[in-house]
């Protein structure tokens, strides 16, 4: 498994007004979006394309289109919907699956409460969008629940992730590519990221 912190200066911008206290709910919903749209560029960059021929203003015209797998977007509720948009801007047709899981604030632990996959993601490649990679525990519960739907194919967008996160990850699910805009210090004892966004879902949904 590979881990792209993406250090575009459009990303480190955006992201550092997102780490603003003062940040709107409008303001940081749009940033997530804009980031998540940047960091979907990134994640489809190495997708395979074959040639085809059409008609042209001058005749037939040789031109490329990806091949193979479709995608489906795995937006993990609720904070993964404020990437949601920016994501479908570059891929609209996209099929859309819902993972509905929230952490316990004791435990850490994610819980399940809603999921509807897309019914053939089986022959699809999953990017899981979500904010906030923290513990790993909510990613690593989607990536499994992925697989057992037969999803071979997996990346996971995330503005931010925390060291320890990335390790769960990556020792549960060694297949599984991160594409994050940074890569922050650690947890802390609360299981927030630092220095990170803060509680990534409030921010977007305006609660609390
Ligand atoms: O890596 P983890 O330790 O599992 O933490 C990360 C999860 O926590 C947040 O969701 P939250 O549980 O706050 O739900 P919400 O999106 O509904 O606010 C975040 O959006 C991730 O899904
Ligand atoms: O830092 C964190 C950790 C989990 N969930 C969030 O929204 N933020
Ligand atoms: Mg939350």
């Amino acid at each position: 498994m590979s881990v792209y912190e993406i250090r575009h200066p459009l990303v480190r911008h955006k992201l550092g007004l997102m780490r603003n206290q003062k940040m709107s709910t409008r303001g940081f919903r749009l940033l997530a979006s804009e980031v998540g749209n940047l960091l979907t560029y990134e994640a489809t960059k190495d997708l395979e394309l074959e040639e085809y021929q059409q008609d042209g203003w001058c005749g037939s015209v040789t031109c490329e289109r990806i091949r193979g797998k479709k995608i489906t977007v795995v937006p993990i509720l609720r904070a993964g919907l404020g990437m949601l948009d920016g994501v479908l801007e570059l891929i609209p047709s996209a099929k859309i699956s819902v993972v509905g899981l929230y952490r316990d604030e004791e435990t850490f632990e994610p819980v399940s409460y809603f999921d509807k996959l897309a019914s053939d993601i089986d022959q699809r490649m999953s990017l899981v969008v979500d904010p906030m990679l923290a513990t790993g525990g909510s990613m690593i519960a989607t990536i499994d629940l992925l697989k057992k739907h037969g999803c071979t194919t997996i990346r996971a967008l995330v503005l931010v992730a925390a060291p320890e996160g990335i390790k769960k990850v990556q020792e549960a699910h060694p297949d599984v590519d991160i594409y994050t805009a940074s890569i922050d210090s650690h947890l802390n004892e609360q299981g927030y990221i630092v220095p990170g966004l803060g509680d990534a879902g409030d921010k977007i949904f305006g609660t609390k």
